[in-house]
């Protein structure tokens, strides 16, 4: 669905006065390549400025590339993008496409014609979208009136009227409460299984990539990190999983045979751990009497964070 190869785009950049100024350049995409497979749902991670957005705008065909080659669903998006913009659906969580003093429903018709919608399809997915986004009780309020989680869910209609292919969703669940984002999250994963559309979806938020993406790419200055599904991120740069080990009484020796010990105060201990909780659980039992356990789960967000910060992964050299 997405093939993009060798990417880069570069702006040009003036500081200082328009006379005096310099120039500079900066490469905000540098060689990144990846496919996408329709119907999948893949996440596209990075701190700011890693050059998300810049990537996004290539695929939609917003802006051209300095050099590679991107195609998507065999067109090239900036070249055909007529036809391109009428295949994909865009949802940015920042801005609305919706007429902000038209009611809902107007907003939705005039999406109608701008897409050429056939009547009775536009009919059907209307339907469908109420129903799914519950949009009945707001589709005569205008977008200024809306709030955002009904925003959101309005804008999600209004990208996938015309039953696009492919879907960019850029921070679709930010500053959204937590119903409001699993709603969301569900509608997402509800036409990705039914409709079948591919969904490349850009978020800080990691719930989201692990409600919607089996597989992330991580991107930051403008080099691709890393391309894979998110548990096998976890195993290699999560760390081990924990047990804390809550003993009867301090426990004269609190070393377990067998496992690796973190911490340990009064009767709590900390032991690390990798696979199944059950031999772990059965080693510490049998070493002393056990009030509680708990198993605590790597830090999925802490992970991305120290990849961000450039401990665990480095792009390869040109
Ligand atoms: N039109 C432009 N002119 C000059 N520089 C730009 C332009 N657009 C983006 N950049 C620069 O390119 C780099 C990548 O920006 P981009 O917006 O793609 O990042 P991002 O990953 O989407 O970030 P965020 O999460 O903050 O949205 C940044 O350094 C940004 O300042």
């Amino acid at each position: 669905m997405i093939t993009v190869e060798h990417l880069h785009k570069s702006f040009v950049t003036r500081t200082g006065g328009l006379l005096r100024g310099t120039r500079g350049t900066v490469d905000a995409v540098r060689d990144v390549s990846f496919t996408v497979a329709r119907g999948e749902v893949v996440g596209y991670l990075g701190p700011n400025g890693a050059g998300k957005s810049t990537t996004i705008k290539v695929l939609t065909g917003l802006l051209v590339p300095t050099a590679g080659r991107v195609e998507v669903g065999g067109l090239v998006p900036w070249r055909d993008r007529r036809r391109h913009v009428a295949r994909l659906g865009a949802v940015f969580g920042q801005r609305t496409t919706l007429w902000w003093d038209l009611p809902l429903r107007d907003s939705l018709d005039l999406l109608r014609d701008v897409y050429r919608v056939p009547a009775e399809r536009f009919r059907r997915n209307l339907a469908a979208f109420t129903e799914m986004l519950e949009l009945g009780p707001f589709l005569g309020t205008p977008a200024r009136s809306l709030s955002l989680g009904q925003r959101m869910r309005a804008d999600l209609a209004a990208a996938l009227l015309h039953d696009p292919e492919l879907l960019f969703l850029d921070e679709p669940t930010v500053g959204l409460d937590v119903v409001a984002k699993e709603r969301i999250r569900t509608f997402v994963q509800h036409i990705n299984a039914e409709r079948g559309v591919t969904v490349l979806l850009t978020t800080h938020d990691l719930t989201d990539i692990e409600r919607l993406a089996r597989r992330v790419l991580i991107i930051d200055h403008g080099s691709l990190l890393y391309d894979g599904g998110l548990p096998d991120l976890q195993t290699r740069f999560g760390g081990a999983r924990e047990l804390v080990v809550e003993f009867e009484a301090p426990p004269a020796e609190p070393a377990v045979e067998g496992l690796r010990m973190l911490s340990v105060e009064g009767p709590r201990a900390t032991y690390a751990f990798e696979g199944a909780a059950a031999r772990p659980i059965a080693l510490v039992t049998a070493h002393a009497p056990v009030r509680d356990v708990t198993v605590r789960e790597p830090d999925i967000e802490a992970t991305i964070r120290r990849i961000y910060e450039g401990g665990l992964l480095r792009a390869p050299e040109p």
